[in-house]
Formats: C-alpha cells, sequence, structure tokens
C-alpha cells in the first residue's frame, strides 16, 4: 500500500497566489475502517528551504543571527528573533543554497558542510521540508559582515556564541525558534560531547 490508495484530491481553489501561494485543498480519504470521508484542508506552499549551524569545536562556539520577523512579532514574541541562518531553496540544491546563505547572511565561506537530517517543521498546515546542515568554522573563513540582501528587507545580526550560552538561551527562553533549537540539540548531542 502507498498513501496515494487512501487519498483523492478533487479539487484544488488556490486562495492566495502572490509572494507565495495559498491553496484550499479538497481530497477524500479513506479512513482506518475503510470508510471515505471528504475533508478540505488549507495548505500554505513556500517551497523548501535549507538551514546550518556553523560550529567551532576548539573554541566551544557557534554562530547564529539575529533577526525581525513579523509572525512571531504578531503572535506577542516582543524581540527580535534568534536563528540559524536559512533560507528558501529557489530552485538550488539545498547544500548550494546553505553555502550562499551562509556568505550572505553571516559572512562565512565555507568548506565542508554536513547535511543531517530534514523535517517538515509545520505538517498540518505548511508544505515546506527544510534540510539541516552543520559545518566546521573558523575565523579565517570569514569573508564579510554579512547582514543578508538590503533589498530585500534582510537586516540580520550575527551572533557569536558559546554552546552552552546558546543552549541556555533556549531554556530561559530567548531562542524560540524550532530549526536553531534543533540544531543546537543535535550538536550538544553529536558534535560539543
Ligand atoms: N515581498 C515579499 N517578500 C518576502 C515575503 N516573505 C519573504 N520575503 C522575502 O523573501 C526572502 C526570504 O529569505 P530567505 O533567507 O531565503 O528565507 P528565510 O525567510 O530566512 O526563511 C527561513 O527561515 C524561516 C524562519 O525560520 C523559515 O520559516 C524558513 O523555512 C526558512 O528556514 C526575504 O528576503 C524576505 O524579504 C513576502 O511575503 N513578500
Ligand atoms: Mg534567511
Amino acid at each position: 500500500m502507498t498513501v496515494s490508495d487512501r487519498v483523492r484530491v478533487k479539487n484544488v481553489n488556490v486562495l492566495s497566489d502572490r509572494h507565495y501561494r495559498l491553496n484550499e485543498v479538497e481530497f477524500e480519504y479513506r479512513r482506518g475502517n475503510g470508510e471515505w470521508q471528504t475533508q478540505k484542508r488549507e495548505v500554505f506552499d513556500r517551497g523548501h528551504a535549507a538551514t546550518l549551524l556553523p560550529y567551532n569545536l576548539a573554541n566551544g562556539t557557534v554562530v547564529l543571527t539575529r533577526q525581525f520577523r513579523l509572525p512571531p512579532y504578531l503572535a506577542g514574541h516582543d524581540d527580535f528573533m534568534i536563528e540559524a541562518a536559512a533560507g528558501m531553496l529557489d530552485d538550488e540544491t539545498p547544500e548550494n543554497r546553505i553555502r550562499a546563505e551562509a556568505e550572505e547572511e553571516i559572512g562565512y565561506r565555507l568548506h565542508d558542510v554536513r547535511k543531517v537530517f530534514e523535517a517538515f517543521m509545520s505538517p498540518g498546515s505548511v508544505t515546506e521540508k527544510l534540510h539541516f546542515f552543520v559545518a566546521e568554522y573558523e575565523a579565517a573563513m570569514r569573508i564579510s559582515d554579512g547582514g543578508g540582501i538590503v533589498e530585500e528587507g534582510e537586516d540580520i545580526e550575527v551572533l557569536e556564541l558559546s554552546i552552552d550560552q546558546a543552549l541556555a538561551m533556549i531554556s530561559d527562553g530567548r531562542i524560540v525558534d524550532a530549526k536553531t533549537i534543533m540544531l543546537l540539540q543535535h550538536a550538544a548531542l553529536n558534535i560539543f560531547r
């Protein structure tokens, strides 16, 4: 059996198609007991993305970003977001995209980048799959201040923190971004042991 034996998409209604796309999808789903049921879901399609945690084992440090994010602000988060560097794939491979984002957002030209896992970040409503990377960095790999692309409204601060500081910021609520928490916990379990 594949899941497609249990799902029949009947209709896709485009609710919004500006920068990204919001679809209302009507489908039939065959329940565990064999009965077919009609359902509707709104699905936000903004493509896929990649994210990266640069780490320096000798110094015990990682590099993160700090930037304004409108959705958390509207949801009551009265602070900038501290996040791992990340970007939408925009038809690039995940590895090429994350290398480019590392240069644009944090100013590092990295050598080896390692894929550690992939994850759907909000599977009830968003199609996006995120590709997670880690990479060793050192000061000599810094080629610019980073900061992102001004024309796109990006205004990104670069933070170099000790892994212990970063982990403490998850506990005290200063880091509330899922991809960043996942990468820091991965690093604590597998890199800084
Ligand atoms: N005009 C316009 N521009 C937008 C809109 N949404 C995003 N953009 C622009 O699109 C660019 C996207 O930047 P990226 O660096 O490629 O992506 P990201 O926003 O960092 O996304 C990453 O982080 C998000 C927050 O954690 C994640 O949701 C996402 O998966 C990804 O990892 C930004 O420059 C932003 O200005 C929009 O609705 N309208
Ligand atoms: Mg970004």
